[in-house]
C-alpha cells in the first residue's frame, strides 16, 4: 500500500509535489516545508518500490540534513532499507569512486581521502613563502567545472600566488595518492564521462533521484546527475531549491535554469511551486520580499502570522558598543518578549568577527549560554572514523538514540571491513554493547577519547599497526582536536578541555546560536540579530557580482527569523588606511518602515 497522510500534514501544494509522477522542478519560497516535502516524497516513492533490486537516491547539502530526513522516514513507520541518503561527495565515493576506480588512470594504483587537518596544515605550509601578500589558505578555495579548475580568490595580488600554491598542492596529492573533496567530485565526473557501463549501472538501480537544495550546486554535480538519468528513461528527477537563496556562487554554485536542465538531463519537467510561508511573520515576509531577485510568489500563513514583529535597522552603533547593544537586544527578547535562548540566532558575515563575539557575549551574559563556529572542541571530519567512533563515545545509549547509534555503528563496521578488517559475527549490536561497556573515570576530553579509543581498539583485538589508514586517521584526529582545545583555552574558553563539553557537542541545543550567513542556511530562529552588513562583507568586496549577492544574503538572513529581525550596520570597523566600512548598498537602498527599537 502507499504510504498516505493527512491534510494537516501537507498543504495542497506540497501534496502534488510529492505525488507527481515524472521529472519536478520544484521551487520553494523559504519556509515553505521542502525538507517536510522532500521527505514525504522518499517516503511515498520508498512505499512504491516492489522489487528489492531498485533505490531511491537522495542528494542533501550537508550530511546532518540527510540524518534527519532518513531518521524522519523511519519515523514515519517506512522501510529506509532502500534508501540511499547523503551527501553528493558521499555517493561519489560510495558509488562511483570506489567501485569503478581502476578505471581512472589516477586512482588505479589506490587512492585515499586527504582528512581536512592534514590539508589545511599542507596548503598552510604551501601558503608560507607567500606571507607578505598575506595569502593563506582561506585564499585557497577552489572547484571544478567540466572544463577545469576556478579558483575562489578574486584579489589580483594575490591570484598568481595561489595558482602556484595549489599546482604545488595537486602535486603533493598526485605522488601520496591522494584525494580531496573537490577531486572526488572531478573524479567521479570524469569516471562517468568516459565509462558508459558505470552510468548505465547506476540508471539500473536508482528508480528516484532527488536533489535537495539545487541552488547551491555545481556544475559538476549537475553533470554526474545528468549522466546517470541519461542513461535511463525509468528514472524520475525531483529537484527542489530556491535560487533567490544561492549564496554558494564563490565556490561554483549556481541555480540552473530549467531550460538548461532540459538540455544537460535530456529530460521533460513539470515545474512545481511552494509558496506558503509557515515560518515568518507577515511583517517578517514583506520585509524579505525586498530582496526577491527572482520574483517568486509567497505568501505567509504560518501560526505566527499575525506576531507584531519587531523589524529594526541599526546604522549607528559603533563597533565598541556592538557587544552591549546585542547584549540588550537578547535579553529584550528573552525577558520582555518571552522567546527562549535556543530561539535566538546572531549572524555575521565573517568567521573571524563571531569568535570574540561569541567569547565577549558569554562575558556580558554569563547566565546564557552560546553555540557559536570554532567552539567544537575536536575535530568534526566527517570521512575521518575516530571522529566517527567519538560520536558513539560521547553519546549515552537512550531509546531516543537507539536508531541513530545502530547506524553509526554500522557506518563504523563497514569502514573496518573497507580496510581490510575480517570481522566475522561482529555486527553493529554487538560494536554497540562493546562501546557501552567501556566505563571511564576520566575528566579530560582528550584523554578520555585516547583511553575510550584504546579500550575499544583491545575489546575488539584490534593491531593497529596493521592498519596504516586508521593510524594516520588517529594521528590526525588528536592532533587537530588538541589544536582546537588550545585555541579555545587561549580565547578564555578553559571548559572547553572537559569531556561535558564534548559531549555537548551531541546534546540539543539549547543555547543562542552564533554563526555566518553561510552556517544559517536551512535554519529558523525566533529571532534573528544580524551585524557586520557592510559594503565589503555583505557583499564580499572580491566578488565580481557583488550587488546580486548582497541581495541574496540578506534574503537567507531575513528569511530565518519567525517573528523579530535585527539588523545592524556598525560604524568604525576600519578598512584600510583611514578609511572604514559603511552600510550595506542594498541595505541603504531598502525602502522600509523598520522599527525604532
Ligand atoms: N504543511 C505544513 N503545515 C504546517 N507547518 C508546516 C507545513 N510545512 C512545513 N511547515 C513548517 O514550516 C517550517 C519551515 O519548513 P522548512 O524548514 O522545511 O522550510 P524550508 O522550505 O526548508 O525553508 P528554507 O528554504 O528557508 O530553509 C517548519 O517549521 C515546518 O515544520
Amino acid at each position: 500500500m502507499n504510504f498516505a497522510w493527512d491534510d494537516d500534514e501537507l498543504n495542497p501544494e506540497q501534496s502534488a509535489a510529492v505525488i507527481q509522477n515524472g521529472n519536478v522542478f520544484l521551487i520553494a519560497c523559504p519556509g515553505s516545508g521542502k525538507t517536510r516535502t522532500l521527505t514525504y516524497k522518499i517516503a511515498y516513492e520508498l512505499s512504491k518500490i516492489t522489487t528489492h533490486r531498485d533505490f531511491v537516491l537522495a542528494i542533501t547539502y550537508t550530511n546532518r540534513a540527510a540524518d534527519e530526513i532518513r531518521e524522519r522516514v523511519e519515523d514515519m513507520g517506512v522501510d529506509a532499507s532502500q534508501l540511499w541518503i547523503g551527501t553528493i561527495h558521499s555517493f561519489c565515493l560510495e558509488w562511483i569512486i570506489k567501485p569503478y576506480y581502476i578505471y581512472e588512470p589516477d586512482l588505479a594504483q589506490g587512492y585515499s581521502l586527504i582528512d581536512l587537518y592534514d590539508r589545511e596544515k599542507l596548503l598552510e605550509e604551501l601558503c608560507l613563502p607567500y606571507k607578505l601578500l598575506k595569502v593563506t589558505f582561506h585564499d585557497c578555495d577552489f572547484y571544478f567545472t567540466p572544463d577545469g579548475l576556478h579558483l575562489a580568490c578574486k584579489n589580483g595580488s594575490k591570484v598568481n600566488a595561489v595558482k602556484v600554491v595549489l599546482t604545488e598542492y595537486f602535486k603533493y596529492l598526485k605522488k601520496h595518492r591522494l584525494i580531496d573533496f573537490e577531486l572526488i567530485l572531478w573524479y567521479a565526473f570524469d569516471i562517468l564521462k568516459n565509462n558508459q557501463i558505470a552510468a548505465k549501472n547506476l540508471a539500473g538501480i536508482f528508480r528516484n533521484i532527488l536533489v535537495d537544495e539545487y541552488q547551491d550546486t555545481k556544475e559538476l554535480q549537475y553533470e554526474i546527475v545528468s549522466y546517470i538519468l541519461r542513461k535511463s528513461s525509468a528514472t524520475n528527477f525531483f529537484i527542489v531549491g530556491d535560487p533567490n537563496q544561492a549564496i554558494y556562487d564563490s565556490l561554483g554554485g549556481y541555480p540552473i535554469g530549467l531550460d538548461d536542465l532540459k538540455i544537460k538531463t535530456g529530460l521533460d519537467f513539470h515545474q512545481m511551486e511552494l509558496s506558503k510561508n509557515y515560518r515568518s511573520s507577515e511583517r517578517v515576509v514583506s520585509y524579505f520580499g525586498n530582496f526577491n531577485l527572482y520574483k517568486t510568489n509567497i505568501e505567509a500563513c504560518g501560526k505566527d502570522k499575525g506576531y507584531q514583529s519587531i523589524v529594526s535597522y541599526d546604522r549607528e552603533v559603533s563597533k565598541d558598543k556592538l557587544v552591549l547593544e546585542i547584549a540588550r537586544i537578547v535579553k529584550h527578547n528573552i525577558v520582555e518578549l518571552a522567546i527562549v535562548p535556543r530561539q535566538i540566532c546572531i549572524i555575521a558575515p565573517w568567521w573571524v568577527h563571531l569568535a570574540s563575539m561569541c567569547r565577549k557575549l558569554s562575558a556580558e551574559l554569563p547566565e546564557y549560554t552560546f553555540d557559536g563556529p570554532g567552539m567544537v572542541p575536536f575535530a568534526r571530519d566527517v570521512e575521518n572514523i575516530w571522529y566517527k567512533i567519538s560520536r558513539i563515545a560521547l553519546t549515552e545509549p537512550s531509546p531516543g538514540m537507539y536508531i541513530r547509534r545502530m547506524r553509526w555503528a554500522k557506518e563504523i563496521l563497514v569502514d573496518f571491513e573497507n580496510l581490510g578488517m575480517h570481522l566475522d559475527n561482529f555486527n553493529n549490536k554487538d560494536f554497540l554493547r562493546t562501546c557501552n561497556s567501556i566505563k571511564l573515570d576520566e575528566h579530560d576530553g582528550i584523554s578520555y577519547l585516547r583511553d575510550f579509543f584504546a579500550a575499544l581498539i583491545a575489546e575488539m583485538s584490534i593491531d593497529l599497526e596493521c592498519y596504516p589508514t586508521l593510524m594516520q586517521h588517529h594521528q590526525t584526529f588528536f592532533e587537530s582536536s588538541e589544536k582546537r582545545v588550545a585555541q579555545l583555552a587561549k580565547e578564555g574558553i578553559a571548559e572547553a578541555s572537559d569531556i561535558k563539553y564534548f559531549r555537548k557537542l551531541f546534546e540539543n541545543r539549547t543555547g543562542i546560536t552564533v554563526s555566518t550567513i553561510h552556517g544559517v542556511k536551512g535554519a529558523e530562529f525566533d529571532a534573528v540579530i544580524a551585524y557586520g552588513l557592510l559594503e565589503g562583507m555583505v557583499p564580499h568586496f572580491s566578488d565580481a557580482n557583488g550587488q546580486e549577492s548582497a541581495q541574496k544574503m540578506l534574503y537567507v538572513v531575513a528569511s530565518r527569523a519567525r517573528k523579530n529581525l535585527f539588523l545592524i550596520s556598525e560604524v568604525g570597523r576600519k578598512r584600510y588606511g583611514n578609511e572604514f566600512y559603511g552600510p550595506t548598498r542594498k541595505l541603504i537602498d531598502c525602502n522600509f518602515r523598520y522599527d525604532n527599537f
